[in-house]
């Protein structure tokens, strides 16, 4: 029943007449699509698109509030935009951010990974696979701005894309923080780490799950850029001209140089990750921790 659901989402997602590609629906158009002349929207409940076929320029933005946490859905239609705008020319660049005030995504939800069945394991977990393989080896530029805070699965889309532009304030930190949790972050979330910040950076920062405030993370190299929070789409899309200004063919070869090498440690074994992952996550001592973790989530307010 689990293997079901992404193939129903995909399903619905493209049998939806509003998320088709851009030019083929009557998507909200101009000023009041929020980005000017020639604004088109398009995208699914949870992820929107925004796109600027003049600029070549298109926005993604999560909104699953409260916290865009990285459920099953949300993972599959992101994949689904992400794809669409791949496979349309129009397009050359790509900027993701959050729609939920002060945070950009609290990472996967973990409510996908607690208390359900090893088939919706295994779904979920290909459903992660799969987006951090399309974000890592987009032939597109893939900016983020990331105008909140940035935990795990948060952090790991961030690290994906080409640049990272964060919002200076002192609440946003920025890491992978699953060793607090009581879990480990996955072999390919550590390459991509690695290939950030470097071996040692990201040695403390793995087994210590930092967080790294602003000024930190900019310090370390975690994020390339901290801008006022006011300024963060501009500076985005600042830095999104001079990428562009590149010719594509000669980024996109250099980009799959430097990353392919990464991607493909994963492609090699995706089966044998998932099934990794199923034992780790099935074990007794691992959902009574996330149990735990959830619950300290949920009192946090009571
Ligand atoms: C080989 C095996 C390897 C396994 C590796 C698995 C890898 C996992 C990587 C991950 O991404 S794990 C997720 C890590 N995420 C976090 O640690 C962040 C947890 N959340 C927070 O710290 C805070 O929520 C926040 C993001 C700082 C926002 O704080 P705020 O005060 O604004 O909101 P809350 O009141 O805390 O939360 C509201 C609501 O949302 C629920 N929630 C928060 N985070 C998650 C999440 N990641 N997944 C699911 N649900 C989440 C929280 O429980 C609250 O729910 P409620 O029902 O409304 O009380």
């Amino acid at each position: 029943m689990a293997l079901m659901v992404g193939a129903r989402v995909l399903a619905r997602n493209l049998l939806r007449p509003w998320s088709r590609l851009p030019d083929a629906v009557p998507g909200r158009t101009g000023p009041a699509a929020g980005g000017g002349d020639g604004v088109r929207c398009f995208g699914s409940p949870r992820v929107l698109v925004e796109t600027d076929p003049a600029k070549g320029v298109a926005v993604i933005k999560l909104k699953n509030p409260p916290v865009n946490s990285l459920s099953l859905e949300v993972l599959t239609e992101f994949v689904i935009s992400l794809e669409k705008l791949e496979n349309d020319k129009t397009f050359r660049g790509v900027i993701v951010t959050s729609d939920c005030p002060g945070i950009f995504s609290a990472g996967l939800d973990l409510t996908e990974m607690c208390g359900k069945s090893q088939a919706h394991y295994a779904e979920y977990w290909r459903a992660v696979q799969e987006l951090w393989l399309r974000l890592y080896l987009s032939n597109l530029v893939v900016i983020a701005a990331i105008n909140g805070v940035s935990p795990a699965g948060g952090c790991l889309i961030s690290l994906t894309c080409d640049y990272r532009v964060l919002a200076d304030n002192p609440k946003y930190s920025i890491g992978l923080n699953e060793t607090l949790l009581g879990i480990v972050a996955p072999s390919w979330f550590k390459d991509t780490l690695v290939n950030t910040v470097g071996h040692r950076t990201a040695e403390r920062a793995l087994q210590l799950g930092l967080l790294f405030p602003p000024a930190e993370a900019l310090r370390v190299g975690i994020v390339d850029q901290v801008v006022p929070e006011d300024q963060v789409h501009s500076a985005a899309l600042s830095v999104m001209a001079r990428w562009l200004a590149i010719p594509d063919h000669a980024r996109q070869l250099t980009k799959n140089l430097m990353r392919k090498p990464t991607a493909d440690r994963l492609v090699k074994q995706r089966d044998a990750d998932i099934q990794y992952f199923l034992q780790f996550i099935s074990r007794d001592s691992i959902q009574k921790s996330l149990r735990v973790y959830l619950d300290k989530l949920r009192q946090k307010k009571g």
